[in-house]
C-alpha cells in the first residue's frame, strides 16, 4: 500500500496548493496558540475552502475545551481531529469527528499500550519526547522502537525531512509519515521545493 504523506503546520494557502501539487494526502492546522504555527479559524477556512476534493484536511489541537474545538469542527469543515496534548480517549471521541492521537515517544513507552488504550483512534501519531513541548520539535527518535505488527496503523512523526524519509519509510513501513519543521524555509512558512524532494523520498524508501 503507498505510504501516504501529511504536511503539518499549513498557514498560507499558497503553502497547502503547493503541498496538493506535490501529492500530499493530507494537511494539517495547528490550533495552539503558543506554537508558531498556529492558524486562526478564519484563516484555515479559507485555505480549506481553497483546495480541491479528496485531500484530507486534519486540525490539531493540545488539551483544547470543548468549545473551541467545536467551533473549529462547525466553521472550517474539517476531516480529522488530532490530539498532542493529555486527552483521554473518552474526550477524543467526542467531536463528531474520526480523530488521531499523538503518542510522544518517551523513554519506557509502550506503543502496544498506547494502541491498546486509543484503540477508537483512526491512527496513532508517534512524535518525538521533548520535556515540555507537545510537537514540532523537528527531532526524531529511536524507530526500532515501533513494533512490525502496528506499522499499518501508525503515522510516523518527529524530526522527518528531504534526506532521511526514504530511510524512514523503508525502515518502518508505516501507513503515513507527517513532517513540518522539515520541509519549511522558516517556522510556519513552508518551502515547496522541499516538499516536493520529501515526497520523492518517501516514493525512493518504497521502491
Ligand atoms: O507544529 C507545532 O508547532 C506543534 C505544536 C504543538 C503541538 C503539535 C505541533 N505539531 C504537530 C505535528 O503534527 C508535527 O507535524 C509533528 O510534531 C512533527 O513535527 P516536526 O518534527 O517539525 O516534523
Amino acid at each position: 500500500m503507498r505510504t501516504r504523506v501529511k504536511i503539518c503546520g499549513i498557514t498560507r494557502e499558497q503553502d497547502a496548493l503547493a503541498a496538493v501539487r506535490a501529492g500530499a494526502d493530507a494537511l494539517g492546522f495547528v490550533f495552539y496558540p503558543p506554537s508558531p504555527r498556529h492558524v486562526e479559524v478564519a484563516q484555515a477556512r479559507q485555505i480549506i475552502r481553497s483546495l480541491p476534493p479528496f485531500v484530507t484536511t486534519v486540525a490539531l489541537f493540545v488539551n483544547a475545551d470543548r468549545g473551541s474545538i467545536a467551533e473549529v469542527v462547525q466553521e472550517t469543515g474539517i476531516d480529522l481531529i488530532q490530539f498532542h496534548g493529555h486527552e483521554c480517549p473518552d474526550y477524543c471521541a467526542e467531536h463528531g469527528r474520526p480523530w488521531i492521537k499523538a503518542i510522544r515517544m518517551q523513554d519506557g513507552l509502550d506503543p502496544d499500550k498506547a494502541m491498546a488504550d486509543y484503540a477508537g483512534a483512526q491512527a496513532l501519531l508517534l512524535d518525538a519526547y521533548r520535556p515540555g513541548v507537545p510537537g514540532g520539535t523537528g527531532e526524531t527518535f529511536d524507530w526500532r522502537r515501533i513494533p512490525e505488527h502496528l506499522a499499518g496503523r501508525i503515522i510516523l512523526a518527529g524530526g522527518l525531512t528531504p534526506d532521511n524519509i526514504a530511510h524512514a519509510v523503508r525502515q518502518v513501513k508505516p501507513y503515513a509519515v507527517d513532517v513540518s519543521g522539515g520541509v519549511e524555509a522558516e517556522k510556519g512558512i513552508k518551502d515547496a521545493d522541499a516538499i516536493q524532494r520529501f515526497m520523492r523520498g518517501v516514493q525512493l524508501g518504497q521502491e
